[in-house]
């Protein structure tokens, strides 16, 4: 079996990170870029050596001067359906998807790494456009433990568990376009 298959399956690596490929069709890829490349997108400066991605937050957005959750436009009706689908994957309640973040990361743009906010819990992501490497890591002693999940367009992946709480995760500079759009829940609602 391949690399990829193995993925497909379900758990690989870090505990907690579940994968799947071809989530969605390409038609639907398409109409999925296409909604994110029309937002108003806005610069994310997330560390001074990092590219600029650009984002629009839905449902919550972290506000980063007062360090907390501040209530953002509602999900868009067009990213209802797949916010849905990703809920179904996932085996999560109907409705848990609190937040959507558009992400676009153009041809060299990356993120940093970190572990996403404690406020949420669960993170699904969607990649749009062209694949990436998705990096884990996490301290083991002296050493760092590593994987990578490589990030295949319309493909969906989930952090739960350690991958979520203990693994921190990056992406390196893309080498063309790349968007994706993250679903996240609520610790507590
Ligand atoms: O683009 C992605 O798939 C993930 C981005 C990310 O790690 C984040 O927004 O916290
Ligand atoms: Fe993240």
């Amino acid at each position: 079996m391949t690399q990829l298959g193995l993925f497909a399956q379900g758990e690989a690596g870090p505990a907690g990170l579940r994968h799947i490929d071809n989530f969605i069709d390409t038609m639907t890829e398409q109409e999925l870029i296409g909604h994110v490349a029309a937002l108003p997108l806005q610069r994310f400066q997330f560390g001074a050596f990092e590219g600029n991605r650009r984002v629009a937050w839905f449902g919550y957005q972290y506000d980063y001067s007062q360090q907390r959750l501040t209530e953002a436009a509602p999900i868009p009706d067009w990213a209802a359906p797949i916010a849905r689908q990703a809920e179904a994957w996932a085996g999560l309640a109907e409705g848990s998807v609190r937040q959507v973040l558009c992400t676009w990361y153009d041809q060299g743009v990356g993120i940093g790494w970190h572990r996403d906010k404690p406020h949420f819990d669960k993170v699904l992501g969607l990649s749009l456009g062209t694949s990436c490497k998705f990096r884990f890591r996490r301290r083991r002693g002296e050493q760092w433990q590593r994987y990578t999940l490589e990030a295949l367009p319309r493909s969906l992946y989930l952090m739960d568990g350690e991958a979520r709480s203990q693994w921190e995760h990056s992406i390196p500079p893309v080498e063309a376009p790349r968007c994706s759009i993250t679903f996240r829940t609520m610790k507590q609602t």
